[in-house]
């Protein structure tokens, strides 16, 4: 029951739709205990022959109107119980969305996607199982529960009922023992539903390449071992669902016996009058229902906390990145400095990068560049404040980005990342992701600069065709073009490309960064690459390696100075001539 209490900010902040369906509630349950008083006082009567014609109709009329009365509380109590549920599944949900907001890309390496989606779905119903049905059960069979033994042991005989409530502790014990078991297999059900969720979010995401490896038959061989998996463990939660109900008619039974039995003998002896004991006997066929709901509000209830621990634990884990309480609200301007002795990626011991002292003026462009896995994305996610320094500073304006509200400083940056991600919209909503009310005139300017204009009137339905797994597919070099549309209709002080001009021939690159330039004077922008042409133009260059700024200067200066750059540049003059056809040596 520990659930409860720590549902209780829930309960507390909608206090009077629960105190109201529970007083609804509570006025249902006593009215249910009129009609079995009244059928009793009838038999006496009928027994003693002082029962008149219209005495009978006069009951018969109070139950039709404890009927009637009834009908409309229970319908009151269900619409406050259960709706209150599903506004706490409402806002579990969308905390648990907030929250994934706000969590740090290190969580995404950690929890599998599937594992989340199963959090916000299964758990989340099980909870809300436990705040409607489980309130309803608890107060249904603790207010019947207790007012039908009440009423047994004073007005009828305290006797008989205590020989009736006899086989309770028994009761008692055995359904704490499966609450237990529920609690442990209920988990392993969860988790396998989450492993499986992840399994088919995985597979339907990776479907070309498990289609182009030929692997379809051992990821439905894998899937059906899951499958199975999950089954096993639900029909072990199965098994024991399966032994509450049995166990509690058993026990019932037991008493229902016990209580007739005895019931009979007083009768016979005279201490109790058959009225009594047909009032008694429907009584207790009345106390059958609150043990059964006992017994279920143990099985909704062990769910519920089991869901419940889940997605605590969730909630709890902290994002890495977080704001200072004192962080500035103003979006950062200005000239960009990196200081950064060292920064190590969370649970690693080699630096990702080491001694990056940089300066970039405003309104410059720079472009970075180095082998593959030199550091060139981790700079950029610093700037962007996905992973936080431990050692240095990162300014711009001269203040630190840690002074800066995280929405602020995101406000200033405008990113088109690598492996860029376009939702299921239509084009034009894509580009206008950050600014949906942006004007159309907008969004057909920067598809411009972005060079995938004429690319998008070629398509059925041009700016209005829905891209991404519902629409059209989009072919790579488009797909980073649209993603550069949209990191521009946000005009921001900062523009970061991370090789996102990587599927995009010589000719539309070229024609895209003088298109930026022209567009972008007096602002910053930061293009990271492995071809040397997208940075030729670049104010200033650095070349990485092993996470260390290794050259720098502008494209003339870096061939004069023959290094690592002027390679580089060899190498790329050579791959450009053999794609050509041309000839070596
Ligand atoms: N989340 C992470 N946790 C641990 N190490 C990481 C993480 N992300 C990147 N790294 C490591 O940091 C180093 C730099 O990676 P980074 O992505 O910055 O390289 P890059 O120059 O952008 O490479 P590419 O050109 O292939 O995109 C690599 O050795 C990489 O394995």
């Amino acid at each position: 029951m520990r659930v409860f209490a720590e549902l209780m900010w829930f309960f507390r902040a909608h206090r009077r739709r629960y105190a109201s369906g529970i007083i609804y509630l509570i006025v249902v349950t006593l009215l249910s205990l009129v009609p079995p008083a009244l059928v009793g006082m009838t038999v006496n009567r009928l027994v003693h022959h002082q029962m008149t014609a219209g005495a009978l109709w006069g009951m018969l009329a109070l139950i039709l109107a404890i009927a009637l009365v009834s009908y409309g509380l229970r319908y009151l109590w269900r619409v406050r119980l259960f709706g209150g549920s599903i506004l706490l599944a409402t806002e579990l949900r969308d905390r648990l969305y907030e929250h994934f907001t706000r969590l740090s890309p290190e969580f995404y390496h950690h929890h599998r996607i599937g594992d989340l989606m199963a959090h916000a779905t299964n758990d989340v119903l099980a909870i809300q199982d436990t705040a409607g049905e489980g309130v309803f059960m608890m107060v249904d069979s603790l207010v019947s529960g207790i007012t039908l033994v009440g009423i047994m042991a004073i007005w009828i005989s305290w006797k008989l009922t205590l020989i009736s409530l006899l086989p309770l502790p028994i009761m008692a014990f055995v359904i704490s023992r499966y609450g237990r078991m529920l609690h442990a297999r209920f988990m392993l059900a969860q988790a396998a539903f989450s492993d499986i969720n992840d399994r088919v979010q995985e597979y339907i995401s990776g479907i070309r390449v498990v289609r182009a490896f030929g692997q379809e038959a051992w990821e439905r061989e894998n899937f059906v071992a899951l499958s199975k998996d999950v089954v096993e463990k639900n029909v072990a939660v199965a098994q024991i669902d399966a032994l509450f109900d049995p166990t509690i008619s058993v026990i019932v039974g037991f008493s229902y016996f016990l209580s007739v039995a005895v019931g009979a003998l007083f009768v016979v002896h005279g201490s109790m009058n058959l009225g009594s004991l047909t009032t008694f006997t429907l009584y207790l066929g009345m106390l059958i229902w609150p043990m059964m709901a006992f017994g279920f509000l143990f099985n909704v209830v062990e769910r519920g906390s089991a869901s419940h621990d889940r997605v605590q634990t969730l909630l709890a884990v902290q994002p890495t990145v977080v704001e200072r309480p004192d962080a500035e609200a103003e979006v950062p301007v200005g000239d960009i400095r990196f200081d950064v002795p060292a920064f190590y990626y969370p649970e690693t011991d080699r630096p990702a990068l080491t001694d990056i002292h940089l300066e970039i003026p405003r309104g410059t462009t720079l472009g970075i560049v180095g082998r593959t896995g030199s550091g060139k994305t981790t700079l950029i996610r610093l700037l962007l404040r996905e992973f936080d320094l431990s050692q240095g500073d990162i300014s711009i304006g001269g203040r630190s980005i840690y002074a800066y509200r995280l929405h602020a400083l995101r406000q200033a940056l405008a990113y088109a990342p690598q492996d860029d991600f376009l939702f299921s919209l239509s084009i034009r909503d894509n580009i206008a992701f950050q600014d949906p009310e942006a004007d159309f005139d907008r969004v057909v300017e920067v598809a411009r600069i972005a060079d995938v204009h004429e690319d998008i009137l070629r398509f059925p339905e041009g700016y209005d065709t829905i891209v991404g797994e519902r629409g059209v597919t989009l072919s790579g070099g488009q797909k980073q073009r649209v993603s550069i549309a949209r990191a521009l209709l946000a005009d921001a002080e900062i523009l970061i490309l991370d090789d996102t001009l990587s599927a995009v021939d010589a000719r539309t690159e070229a024609a895209i960064l003088s298109a930026l330039k022209e567009n972008r004077q007096q602002r910053t922008t930061l293009i990271a690459t492995h071809r040397l042409s997208a940075v030729e133009h670049a104010d200033n260059i650095i070349v990485l390696e092993h996470g260390r700024i290794v050259e720098q200067g502008s494209h003339e200066a870096l061939l004069r100075l023959g290094g690592r750059y002027w390679d580089m540049y060899q190498r790329q003059q050579l791959e450009d001539l053999v794609e050509q056809g041309g000839h070596v040596g």
